[in-house]
């Protein structure tokens, strides 16, 4: 086990690259089982999440190449195996192999998914969406064995618009038989890159991005090359970083507009936003004005920048309220803010946070964005060195974090626990 100590006081100053975005390369890894032949895919992130997800699909009989930022998956040899336990339950997005394996096989047996568990996360519109295809779900011991004769497309309207049963539902209708139709389907960029790898591999789908996809299915699917989508909440996250700090900051090899929800925040907070065609600039100012926010779907702010939103805003001065609509009780990261000095009260949905200042403290990364939120914090604190255990829930996310955060300035290091 590592921890990650940070001395914090520096403003960072310099140019960080963004990586390809973890919640797109956890999806388009399993979206490639449904080719005959080799997928490659660049701009891969280095996140301990595809690391394991390739383990996954080696288990499966795929053969995984992996070189730098590049990744080659041969599916030809894959066969149709249970997954109910082991590295399935390490991950949020194993979720994925049910609709990539019921897609390719006809079959899939999961265990019931990891990650991040800052609340129940059901998946019952994923099922439905299986039911609807034509497959028999059913739960036995913790894992979902998921069987079709023959999948037929259909019309499935979502009761939330959830990005994982978007995704899931996509790719089980690529191979389905006949048109699928998903309504209030979630409009994420991570989805509209998977419908873009899947169509490159010979899928028919039309409106992903937006709450009507289509999806015609086909008999074969082929291998293609296809590049990952930049990180929107990894460049979020060095944006608010770069804010926190009062630094000037460089955030290259993003797409602007996925992070538009974002800064129209940090403008109004009186951060000054500088936007290229592939970067963003970030340069801090001394003071910050209170602001409200509400994490949404996209277009709306992401939920996944709430907690290192959070963060930023003790910096401001009065008071901000923070409420998550997407996950109304998504706020382990407060409690661990609190034994750093924050003055922050949790009422339903909504964070009440009062500007001020923050110490060092030794404190517990809860999940993979809480803890991203106390690297935050943990920047800001003049001198003093904040301890963050639990370390491998940012790993999950955050590609080369220590290299990336020392390269601006920042005094980091990681030390075995
Ligand atoms: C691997 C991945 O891409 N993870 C992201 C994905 O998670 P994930 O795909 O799990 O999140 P969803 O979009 O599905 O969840 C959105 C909301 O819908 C609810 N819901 C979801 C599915 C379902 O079957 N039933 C149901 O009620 C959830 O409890 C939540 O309140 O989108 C979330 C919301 O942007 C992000 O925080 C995660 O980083
Ligand atoms: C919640 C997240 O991830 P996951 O859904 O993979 O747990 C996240 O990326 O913030």
């Amino acid at each position: 086990m590592e921890k990650l100590m940070i001395r914090g006081g520096k403003p960072l100053h310099g140019t960080v690259t963004i990586s390809g975005a973890k919640n797109s390369a956890i999806a388009l890894l399993p979206a490639a089982v449904l080719a005959d032949t080799e997928v490659i895919l660049d701009n891969l992130p280095n996140i301990s999440d595809v690391a394991i997800y390739s383990e996954l699909l080696e288990e499966l009989g795929a053969k995984v190449k992996r070189r730098d930022d590049e990744i080659r998956i041969d599916p030809s040899q894959l066969v149709s195996k249970p997954m109910p336990n082991g590295k399935v339950k390490k991950l949020r997005a194993s979720y994925y192999l049910m609709g990539a394996l019921l897609g390719r096989f006809g079959e899939a047996t999961i265990g019931m998914p990891g990650g991040c568990n800052f609340e129940p996360r059901p998946i019952d519109q994923h099922i439905k969406g299986f039911e609807a295809l034509g497959a028999v779900v059913t739960n036995e011991q913790g894992a979902l064995h998921i069987r079709a004769k023959q999948l037929r497309g259909a019309k499935i309207y979502l009761d939330v618009a959830s990005v994982g049963a978007t995704i899931n539902i996509m790719l089980a209708a690529s191979r389905a038989d006949g048109v699928t139709v998903i309504e209030n389907a979630a409009k994420e960029p991570e989805i509209v890159d998977v419908a873009t790898l899947l169509t490159a591999m010979g899928a028919k789908i039309k409106g992903a991005g937006t709450e009507t996809i289509r999806i015609e299915g086909v008999k074969e699917m082929k291998g293609c090359r296809h590049s990952i989508i930049s990180d929107r909440i990894q460049a979020g996250t060095y944006m608010i970083m770069a804010a926190a700090t009062r630094g000037n900051v460089l955030v290259d090899n993003v797409i602007p507009k996925h992070l538009e929800a974002l800064t129209a925040k940090l403008e109004e907070m009186g951060v000054e936003v500088q936007e290229y065609d592939e970067s963003i600039r970030i340069i801090g100012k001394p003071s910050y004005n209170a602001v409200d926010v509400k994490a949404l779907v996209y277009p709306g702010f992401p939920t996944d920048l709430q907690s290192p939103m959070t963060s930023l805003l003790t910096c401001a001065q009065g008071t901000s309220l923070l409420s998550d609509y997407v996950y109304g009780t998504r706020f382990k990261h407060v409690p661990e803010l609190t034994l750093m000095g924050a003055n922050i009260r949790v009422e339903g949905r909504t964070a009440i946070i009062e500007g001020g200042k923050l110490s060092a403290a030794k404190v517990k990364a809860a999940d993979l964005r809480a803890g991203a939120a106390l690297v935050v914090a943990a920047l800001t604190v003049q001198d003093e060195v904040t301890e963050i255990t639990n370390v491998e829930y940012i790993d999950r996310g955050y590609d080369r974090l220590v290299e990336n955060l020392r390269n601006l300035g920042a005094d980091v290091w990681r030390e075995h626990d």
